[in-house]
Parts: structure tokens; C-alpha cells; sequence
């Protein structure tokens, strides 16, 4: 059969409208075993990594894969929980919040579930469960604040792959970015003001975001000002002055230059300026994760510290938060618009019957 259809429909079936959170992906175990195929498929994203197909297959391939996925298992073992990948957790618990809240605010009409880029639940396997249930109209909220091709424009790519293999398309939405949305600004200056009213303030707010090669963004992605963006309103919503904070890009990975000031450079030499005291807070991160966990919280102070600094401290993801809920819920409720009928309407078999 060459397209998937959804051959258990009943004409009686409520429509239902479908709530799709994403995030990266994470591997399915902290083992070099694991983390092989989870890695190659990541690095074979040609919206991750933008360089020739035959010189990247040779370069992953030969080189990339035969030592990283070793290096990243032992990383990944040291924030491994009982439970499995710290990603995988936030993302599972954010998207049962979300139906909590979609229930209760919005009926039984909406399902909520949540999907990882790479490795598993897939995007094509969750969509595909989504609609079994009756969702015809179907909203996608990758959890990436800030728009990146390497990563929207990615889920976008794996969402697009899978309609392509599918008969009956729902009616679509995506969200590209929330940057600017005020409740996620308030989201993430409520973080850093409650870790403040807990450990006082420091000499130095670093808002620390994944970076990405330097060459994307003169090409034309706009990650690098959405990030910039972020802090200013952050640091407005905090009263910080230009002075008191600072954005920076972290999880370097390759040779070539990627967006500066990077956070490890900056974390080695604030000491040298007499920054005593920082607090890192990454906002392009909606759930903990290695590059948090491990990057920033201990890699990362270890630089600051070794080279003179007092105090560092992490200042933790959204994760799932109640006021992140509510913050994701406001974004998802404002794209809903018009599709409230639906919602309306799930109670059609029921009086269909009456
Ligand atoms: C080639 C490189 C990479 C680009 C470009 C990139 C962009 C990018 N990544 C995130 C978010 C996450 N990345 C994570 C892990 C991770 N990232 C890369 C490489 C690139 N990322 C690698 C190789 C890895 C795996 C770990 C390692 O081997 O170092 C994660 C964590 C996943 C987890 O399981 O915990 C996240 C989240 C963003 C937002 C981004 C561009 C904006
Ligand atoms: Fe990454
Ligand atoms: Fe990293």
C-alpha cells in the first residue's frame, strides 16, 4: 500500500483537534551501542549539518562516529536517571500537564501528545496514533523557543516526510517560534527571580543558548537575533541593565566558528575582569537535558572556577514547571483559533444519537 490511511474510521467518530509537542531526541540508553544510531541519525540531518552529502558521509562515517558515540555515552551516563534520559522525562511530563490543562480548559475534544525529532516516539509514529483517535486538525508545537532551521525547520522536514506517505492529511498548523511571547518571557524571568529570592543575586546573568555555525546565520537564519531578543526582554522584564547580563553560545561541535561569545571562552575569563559571582540560565532549553545538566552545570563551572571565579550557579530549564504550562498553554490556545468548533462539536456522536 503506498499511502497510509485510516481505515478504522467510523463516519460517527468525533472529529478531535491534535496537540503535538516536539523536542530533539534523545538516545535509548547512556551506551556507545546506543548512542551509534542515535548520532548518525541526528548527524545525517542535512538541516543539522549543511556541508557536501559525500564528504559529510565520509567525514561522519569514518571519523564522527567511530570515537564520539563512546565521548557521548560516558557524558550522557552521568545525568542518566533511574527513570531513563532527563529529555525524554521533562518532555513526557510537560505533555501530560498540557492534556491536563487542554482537558480541563478546552473538553475531551483535544489530544495531547508529545514526539522526539530523532530516535523515538517518532513523529511519524505519534501522528499516526494521533489520527487513529480522530484528530483531523492538527496543531505542532516544536519546544524550541527560539526558530532554527537545524532544528524547527527540521521537524518541520520529518512532519512533511510523513505526509507524504499519508492518504488522508490533516489540516495543519505549526509553530515556528515563541521567542517574544510574553507569558514564556515571564515564564523565564519568574525562574531567575525565584532562584534569586532563594541564593541573592551575582555579579553576572549569563543567558547561555545552544549555538550553531556562524555561516548559518549570514545565511540568512534568524536563531542568533531571536536569542538576542530573548535576553533583552528577559533582562527588561528584570530590570538588568546592559551591563548585568550577557548572551552567550555554547555546545560547540567541529572546527569552524560558530555564534560568539561562546560560553565556555567567557565563563574562563569573567574572573579576570573581577566577575566574582555568575548565574547561567539557558532559556532556548525547555527541558534539562546533557547540554544543561552536564555542559553547564558542571562542565562549564569547572571553567569558571578554575580560573578564579567564587560562585557559579545553574539556574534550572522551565521543564515542567506550572508557569511554563501555563505559558505553552497560552501559545497553544491563541493558535487554536477558529478551530474551537471542532472542539465544540465532540460531543457529535452523542447527538448524532439523540
Ligand atoms: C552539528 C551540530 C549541531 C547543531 C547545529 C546543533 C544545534 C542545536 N541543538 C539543539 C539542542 C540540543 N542538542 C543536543 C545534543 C546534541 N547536539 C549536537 C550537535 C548539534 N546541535 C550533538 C552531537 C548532540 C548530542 C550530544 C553530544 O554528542 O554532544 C541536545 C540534548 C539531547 C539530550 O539527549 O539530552 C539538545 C536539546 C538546539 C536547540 C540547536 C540549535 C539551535
Ligand atoms: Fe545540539
Ligand atoms: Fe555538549
Amino acid at each position: 500500500m503506498k499511502y497510509r490511511g485510516s481505515p478504522s474510521f467510523s463516519h460517527k467518530q468525533a472529529d478531535k483537534v491534535g496537540v503535538l509537542i516536539t523536542n530533539l531526541g534523545t538516545p535509548e540508553a547512556p551506551t556507545t551501542k546506543a548512542l551509534r544510531p542515535y548520532l548518525k541519525q541526528f548527524l545525517s540531518d542535512p538541516r543539522v549539518v549543511e556541508v557536501p552529502k559525500v564528504i559529510w558521509w565520509l567525514v561522519l562515517n569514518l571519523v564522527i562516529l567511530r570515537f564520539r558515540p563512546k565521548r557521548s555515552a560516558h557524558a550522557y551516563s552521568t545525568v542518566w536517571t533511574d527513570e531513563g534520559s532527563p529529555l525524554l522525562l521533562h518532555t513526557q511530563k510537560q505533555a501530560e500537564a498540557l492534556q491536563q490543562k487542554c482537558k480541563t480548559q478546552l473538553g475531551e475534544g483535544v489530544v495531547v501528545d508529545f514526539a522526539m525529532r530523532y530516535g523515538s516516539p517518532s513523529v511519524s509514529e505519534v501522528v499516526d496514533a494521533m489520527l487513529q483517535q480522530g484528530v483531523r486538525k492538527l496543531l505542532v508545537l516544536p519546544l524550541y523557543p527560539q526558530y532554527c532551521a537545524s532544528t524547527t525547520a527540521s521537524t518541520f522536514d520529518a512532519l512533511a516526510d510523513d505526509f507524504t506517505k499519508r492518504r488522508w492529511l490533516p489540516e495543519l498548523r505549526f509553530i515556528t517560534h515563541y521567542h517574544d511571547e510574553d507569558e514564556y518571557i515571564q515564564a523565564v524571568a519568574d525562574k531567575i527571580r525565584e532562584h534569586w529570592s532563594e541564593h541573592g543575586t551575582a555579579d553576572k546573568l549569563l543567558l547561555s543558548y545552544h549555538g550553531i555555525p556562524k555561516r548559518y546565520l549570514t545565511n540568512g537564519d534568524p536563531y542568533h537575533c531571536e536569542c538576542h531578543k530573548t535576553s533583552r526582554l528577559v533582562a527588561e522584564k528584570l530590570g538588568l541593565n546592559k551591563a548585568q547580563y550577557m548572551t552567550t553560545f555554547q555546545s560547540r561541535f567541529g572546527r569552524e566558528e560558530w555564534l560568539t561569545p561562546y560560553t565556555d571562552e567567557t565563563l574562563k575569563s569573567l574572573p579576570s575582569q573581577g566577575v566574582e559571582s555568575v548565574q547561567v540560565v539557558c532559556p532556548g532549553f525547555s527541558a534539562d537535558c546533557l547540554e544543561t545538566i552536564e555542559e553547564i552545570g558542571v562542565e562549564n563551572r569547572d571553567y569558571f572556577m578554575e580560573a578564579g571565579g567564587k560562585r557559579y550557579e545553574y539556574i534550572e530549564a522551565l521543564n515542567s514547571d506550572p508557569k511554563h504550562i501555563d505559558a505553552l498553554y497560552a501559545i497553544i490556545e491563541r493558535n487554536l483559533y477558529g478551530w474551537n468548533a471542532v472542539l465544540d462539536n465532540t460531543d457529535r456522536e452523542a447527538r448524532a444519537k439523540g
